[in-house]
């Protein structure tokens, strides 16, 4: 698939995951905080618009209390995310400093999809600091989003989040920095010979056939909560790359075209097919 659009991305959503933020679970990993700063602050200086959104909260609020195991009661896991959402965001404010960029917390809770009023209170937010060239840095309000019925949290993870929040700011593009390089046909940490697929125009049983679920203690996505975050991107006509957080500088060669990670784009050969079958 040409990739040579993404040169045009003006309005960019990038999403690191608890994986990638931390070595292991009692490790997080500084460089790569750096390493994202140093990408998110070039690019926006560049005259891009960016706006990040972090998972975290409850892996660095776990390796800053030296606690190994998921929390068992809510409220358990609501000090573990009050601790860690600091801890995490006192991190960032320190290395995008280094790099002369200021950035600002926004903490979402499902309100924003829920009530349209939250919805358009939340774009004006980010708009806000888009418009003074600070960068949104996005998280679920861990601490207080728990429906204490069903002891489920709203979001849960932040592939659906950032997949929210590039529809709700219309950003052209969603990019998902993992623990893995792409989507491969079958889940790599456990199958030896699976393959990248470079590209992908329509999220179907197959595709969604791939995935199996989240890689570590405190990541609760995995990679079908990404896929169905493409497939609802590419419902709305935009696009997503699934690549790994390893380098982020290769944000700058993904935003030149070159082909790194899966790209998600609604294969528009195949709908112009479809209308001519009608
Ligand atoms: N088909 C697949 N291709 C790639 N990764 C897969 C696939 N199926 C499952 N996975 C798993 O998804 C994980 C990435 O999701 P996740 O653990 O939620 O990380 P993150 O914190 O980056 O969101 C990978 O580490 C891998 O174990
Ligand atoms: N809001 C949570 C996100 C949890 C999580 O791991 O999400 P993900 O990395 O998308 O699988 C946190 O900050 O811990």
């Amino acid at each position: 698939m040409n990739r040579d659009f993404l040169k045009d991305s003006k309005r960019i959503v990038i999403k690191i995951g608890t994986n990638s933020i931390m070595k292991s679970p009692g490790e997080i990993d500084y460089r790569k905080i750096d390493r994202l700063s140093y990408v998110c602050s070039v690019l926006q200086q560049q005259g891009k618009e960016i706006i990040l959104v972090t998972s975290g909260a409850v892996g660095v609020g776990a390796c800053t209390l030296k606690i190994k195991e998921y929390p068992e009661t809510v409220a358990d896991f609501q000090a573990l995310a009050s601790v860690g959402q600091c801890a995490l965001m006192n991190l960032y404010c320190r290395f995008f400093q280094h790099y002369d960029q200021y950035v600002g917390q926004i903490l979402m809770t499902r309100d924003i999809v829920d009530f349209p009023i939250s919805y358009v209170n939340c774009r004006s937010a980010i708009n806000s600091l888009l418009t003074r060239k600070i960068i949104p840095v996005i998280n679920e309000n861990d601490a207080i989003s728990t429906d204490e019925k069903t002891y489920s949290r709203k979001f849960g993870e932040n592939d659906t989040l950032s997949a929210v929040v590039t529809e709700l700011v219309d950003a052209d593009l969603l990019i998902i920095l993992s623990d893995v390089d792409g989507l491969y046909d079958a889940n790599p940490h456990t199958t030896a010979y699976a393959k990248l697929i470079p590209s992908v125009g329509n999220v179907d049983d197959d595709i969604l056939g791939m995935a199996d679920g989240a890689g570590s203690t405190f990541a609760t996505g995995g990679m079908e909560t990404k896929l169905k975050a493409a497939k609802y991107l590419m419902d709305n006509n935009k696009s997503m790359i699934i690549t790994s957080a390893e380098d982020p500088c290769q944000i700058f060669d993904i935003l030149k075209g070159s082909e790194i990670g899966t790209l998600f784009k609604k294969d528009v050969r195949e709908k112009a097919l479809q209308g001519e079958e009608k």
